[in-house]
């Protein structure tokens, strides 16, 4: 299969898209401190063969500037001449850009991603049926019942990103690393948005749900 390098002009179409994206999620709190990171693929040659735009590491990603993306290769370096470091988690992304085809990821830190993934951490995956909000995921099946990977989280980088193709189910577009974070993806950059919304509505109602039990 051939795959075209998208225009200038689409690519800072999506440079705009992403930095629209950082900001309404920033207004969430979704980045506390600086944590998270965003990126949107915008060059494919091969399916081994791309390269995306990914938020600098260690930035206040309520803030603008100049300096708040940069490219990366398909193993998540940098293919530009920069002073900017890539996202410490650029080889996580590489590899879900690898293994699924998708347009965009996006990783948040948030109190209830966490919490529910502690929760279920021991299981390896967070149970979820009778949620409207699976809907938003693509799964319109009646009374829907779903599993979202979770998996363990490491200081070292490259011991999360072999776990990576375990925790990739074609029907669930996203995992979570237990008590760090989410990671959401999709075909659009507005898709991968919608999927991350879905989630954090998910784990916030999950978790009111646990305590409501208690
Ligand atoms: C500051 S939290 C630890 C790193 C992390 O998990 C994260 O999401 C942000 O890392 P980045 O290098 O993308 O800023
Ligand atoms: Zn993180």
């Amino acid at each position: 299969m051939a795959f075209a390098q998208i225009t200038l002009e689409e690519k800072q179409a999506r440079l705009a898209e992403l930095k629209d994206v950082k900001e309404q999620l920033a207004a969430r709190g979704w980045f506390p401190g600086t944590s998270g990171d965003l990126s949107a693929c915008v060059g494919k040659y091969a399916p081994d063969e791309f390269y995306f735009a990914i938020t600098s590491s260690a930035k206040d990603k309520a803030m603008h500037t100049p300096e708040d993306f940069l490219f990366v290769d398909a193993v998540g370096e940098a293919c530009e001449t920069t002073s900017l470091k890539p996202s410490r988690e650029s080889l996580i992304h590489a590899k879900i850009y690898r293994m699924t085809g998708c347009s965009a990821i996006f990783h948040v830190h948030t109190v209830f991603n966490n919490l529910i993934s502690e929760f279920y951490g021991d299981q390896g995956f967070i149970p979820v049926q009778g949620n409207e909000l699976i809907k938003e995921l693509g799964i319109w099946e009646e009374n829907a019942a779903i599993e979202i990977p979770v998996l363990p989280n490491y200081v070292d980088i490259p011991s999360i990103a072999k776990l990576v193709p375990g925790a990739i189910h074609s029907d669930i577009p996203g995992f979570v690393l237990r008590n760090h974070g989410i990671y959401a993806w999709g075909n659009s950059i507005w898709e991968a948005k919608r999927h991350l919304e879905a989630f954090e509505f998910i784990f916030e109602l999950e978790y009111r749900r646990l305590a409501l039990l208690r």
